[in-house]
């Protein structure tokens, strides 16, 4: 039997390492998708079609701000919750939909949950053994012993959950949703209960681990930057409806609409008019990165980055005048005034530029930068 842990504080483990990569054991990763998905508790809907195929082995990051439907769409993929209609489809077959409702158990499928749901009367082992339940109990505790020797735990097998950190006990729920080698593996906000200390670190090895089993991933997360780290894919949504999906790329570089371009960085917005291939605005007439081919004339709402502005010598580019400069760090958030508005314009600079806080200076602004919207589209 494993030592216990009890001589060593949480605390001090916690700089202990994880165990050896590549020793996770592979799984057969599945194909989810779901097909026009509505939901509603009660008489409010709360998913209103939504459509989204995940790739085996892709790990899909569902992104959105609290409340749009993304557990209750966790839910619905591993079967706790029906959807009131549509179909969920793994590897093609129906799971959930008008001809079929496969329970959980049968899905093939593993839950992590925020709050990890550990079980406090079952010892660390027989939390992680809890889904084995097609191997003997020696064979169970033998692959429990080696998923918790993989999250670093392997000498706190006997323990309980409570007498470990919050670090610690999501890396034993991790190993037990990944122990019985699920096609699939739903994460709902895994990492919010973490330190900004730790999340770090945990994240980088809990990616190592699924990239190891090579099952197929659906991550729950309200962090932008958490979505682009984690996910080969995004879906972003909003209110019960998927607003687009793609890389980190394209989101970042080509959202479909302001709510996307929001979501991902602060912006800079003013109303402007489309004039020659180029958006006519408060600040000028700019060029602006890729969208749909816009008519002249087509009324846009424009978002512009604040780190797609550069300082120019004053009598340079756009005249502005800085009105305050605060050092955050990385870079130097600095408020601009310019003429004909009296909202100021936010830049973030790198720290040692100078600049003099009632200075007069120029702007330039990067094309990538400069986001463009028709009024018309919906939430533009
Ligand atoms: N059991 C429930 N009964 C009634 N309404 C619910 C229930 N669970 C969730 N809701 C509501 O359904 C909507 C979607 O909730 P859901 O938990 O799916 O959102 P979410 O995007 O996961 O949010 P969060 O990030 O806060 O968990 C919300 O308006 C929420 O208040």
């Amino acid at each position: 039997m494993p030592a216990t842990g009890a001589a060593a504080s949480p605390a001090s483990r916690e700089a202990s390492g994880w165990g050896p990569r590549g020793t996770t054991g592979t799984t057969f990763a599945s194909a989810l998708a779901f097909e026009d998905i509505h939901h509603a508790y009660g008489a409010a809907e709360t998913l209103h079609g939504v459509s989204l195929a995940v790739r085996p082995g892709e790990i899909l990051c569902l992104l959105g701000h609290s409340g749009c439907g993304k557990t209750t769409l966790m839910r619905i993929a591993a079967g706790v919750e029906p959807q009131s209609r549509g179909r969920v489809l793994i590897n093609g077959e129906e799971v959930a939909g008008p001809a079929r409702f496969l329970p959980p158990e049968q899905r093939g499928v593993g839950l992590m949950f925020q709050d990890y749901a550990l079980f406090p009367h079952l010892t660390n082992r027989e939390n992680v053994m809890f889904g084995l339940t097609r191997l003997s109990r020696t064979a169970a505790a033998e692959v429990a012993d080696q998923i918790l020797a993989r999250v670093g735990l392997g000498a706190y097998a006997a323990d309980y959950p409570h007498s470990l950190s919050g670090g610690e006990q999501q890396r034993v729920a991790l190993a037990r949703a990944i122990a019985p080698r699920p096609g699939i593996l739903l994460m709902d906000e895994p990492f919010s209960g973490l330190d900004s200390r730790l999340r770090d670190d945990v994240r980088e090895e809990t990616l190592a681990i699924l990239r190891e089993t090579r099952a197929t991933c659906v991550m729950v997360t309200h962090d932008p930057e958490e979505a682009m780290r984690m996910g080969d894919r995004i879906a972003l949504m909003r209110s019960g409806r998927l607003v687009q999906h793609g890389t980190a790329e394209d989101l970042y570089l080509r959202p479909v609409n302001a709510f996307a371009a929001r979501f991902f960085s602060e912006v800079n917005e003013f109303d402007g008019i489309i004039r020659g291939g180029r958006v006519d605005c408060p600040l000028g007439v700019l060029p602006f990165a890729g969208s749909a081919p816009l008519a002249d004339g087509t009324a846009v709402h424009v978002c512009l980055r604040p780190d797609g502005i550069r300082l120019l010598p004053a009598g340079e580019g756009l005249p502005a005048r800085v009105i305050s400069r605060r050092f955050i760090g990385t870079v130097d958030l600095v408020l601009l005034a310019y003429p004909g508005s009296d909202r100021p314009l936010q830049a973030r600079l790198r720290p040692g530029d100078q600049v003099r806080v009632g200075a007069d200076v120029g702007i330039a602004v990067e094309e990538r930068d400069v986001l463009v919207f028709a009024k018309s589209s919906p939430s533009h």
